[in-house]
């Protein structure tokens, strides 16, 4: 190992009542929103294939045109108690909204700086209003905060220059003040979500993302805070030179998920995810593949039962209202959760061996594990192995409640049979396995 001032302070997961709470909730809203759902992907007739809110880069959007475009930003439609409504519907334990993206625009009508809401018709704050609407419906507030600023002076991808170096060095005096701000003005906020943190004059100062979290602990003690935030002295960044991972869980996970427990290390992690295949700002024309309401559910399911968050983003449209396909998989998602959510919440690595069937899930530290089913066997038999020194007591359906007919087919192997009927969403079974060599009912049978 290399000798690090700057690196992980901390290896293993955090156990604090913060970090449980946000470990629970398993299921997260992303929210982008911002001047770039304005154009919305498009900008003179012309169609932007990118993420709509990198429109700005864009060589068809001319940047003086993205800079004014705060001047039409008023979203009449815009109803922080519907939307509150729709995530708890929905069975969103938390939400993580852009207070700042890397066009540097603030939802937040910030001292320090000009770039706001405050400048807008609009006028008003709106981040405020949401963090209350959505505490006031029981759902914790992450914020996303992008360190990348195009609009701010100051902002350098490199340094090149002393110019450069004096200039960055005002900017990140800037970032900790726009911080300070946001925890001041919004103190029942759980958490901050980085972004924008790849480039070289970021990279460089490890010493200063170090300080920062601290600080940033100092001011809310409890925060949580991903990998993406910090860099090493040497540059490394999420885990560090002697690969031990910074920030509280693992944040890189953006529109992948991993596929084995060895991918998180047993590390908490969180994913997030779009609904099309890249757009996280609103685009009015979605491309490519729209995910369904089954495939996201199937996502949360690996998600938890690897150990990690899983977080779907919603683009709002500039009048503060949402598009159908994204009320529909809210809605979808919610009726599921309402039924299975019990295997969702609170749920995490179970420690047997995955089957193709789907996803095991161990409520806490309980000897209850959750089977959800997401590939129904036309053979209409669940494989279950059960580890060594451990007994399946009993197999039931979370949503009929009745017993799922169970043979032992081995040492620790049982066939489970399930109905014969049409699944149209995975299916939860409720398994209760118990460690040591108690033998459970279904082995009594083989005698
Ligand atoms: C290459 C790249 C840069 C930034 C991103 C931002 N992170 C996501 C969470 C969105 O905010 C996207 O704009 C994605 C990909």
């Amino acid at each position: 190992t290399v000798s690090l001032q700057h690196g992980a302070h901390r290896s293993g997961n955090r156990t604090d009542a913060d970090m449980e709470r946000w470990r629970s909730h398993r299921l997260g809203q992303f929210i982008h929103w911002g001047l770039y759902a304005i154009p919305g992907g498009e900008w003179n007739g012309k169609v932007y294939n990118g993420a709509a809110e990198w429109i700005r880069s864009w060589k068809e959007m001319p940047h003086e045109a993205y800079d004014n475009l705060y001047k039409q930003f008023n979203p009449a439609g815009y109803n922080p108690q519907q939307w509150a409504r729709q995530a708890k519907d929905m069975g969103a334990r938390y939400m993580i909204i852009t207070t700042k993206h890397h066009d540097g625009f603030c939802l937040w009508p910030s001292k320090y700086s000009k770039y706001t809401v405050a400048s807008t018709p609009w006028k008003k704050d709106i981040i405020g209003p949401m963090v209350e609407a959505y505490n006031k419906e029981g759902i914790d507030v992450v914020l996303y905060f992008s360190i990348i600023d195009w609009n701010h002076p100051d902002w350098r991808t490199s340094l090149k220059t002393k110019e450069d170096t004096v200039a960055y060095g005002r900017f990140k005096v800037f970032v900790k003040n726009q911080l300070k701000e946001l925890l001041t003005k919004y103190p029942t906020v759980k958490g901050f979500w980085f972004d924008g943190t790849w480039d070289e004059s970021w990279k460089t100062d490890g010493a200063f993302s170090d300080e920062l979290e601290q600080y940033l602990q100092s001011l809310h003690p409890g925060l949580i805070i991903g990998s993406r935030l910090r860099a090493d002295e040497k540059g490394a960044r999420h885990f560090d030179s002697n690969g031990r991972l910074m920030g509280d869980y693992e944040q890189g996970w953006e529109r992948k998920l991993p596929e084995k427990i060895e991918d998180v290390h047993h590390n908490d992690w969180e994913g997030v995810m779009t609904i099309p295949e890249n757009q996280w700002g609103y685009h009015a024309r979605w491309t490519g593949h729209i995910k369904t309401a089954n495939e996201l559910i199937e996502m949360l399911a690996r998600s938890a039962s690897l150990g990690g968050n899983f977080v779907i983003n919603f683009g709002p449209k500039a009048d503060g209202t949402y598009r159908a396909e994204e009320q529909q998989l809210a809605a979808q998602i919610g009726q599921w959760m309402k039924t299975n959510g019990a295997a969702i919440y609170g749920g995490g690595y179970a420690g047997l061996e995955k089957q193709d069937w789907g996803y095991y899930i161990r409520k806490g530290n309980t000897d209850t594990v959750y089977m959800v089913v997401c590939n129904i066997p036309v053979s209409g038999y669940l494989r279950v192995k059960i580890p060594p020194q451990q007994s399946l007591q009993s197999a039931t359906g979370l949503e009929s409640g009745q017993p799922i007919p169970t043979t032992q087919t081995g040492r620790n192997e049982y066939l489970l049979q399930l109905e014969n009927k049409k699944y149209d969403a995975p299916v939860v079974i409720q398994l209760e396995v118990k460690k040591g060599k108690e033998r459970g009912e279904f082995e009594k049978a083989r005698t």
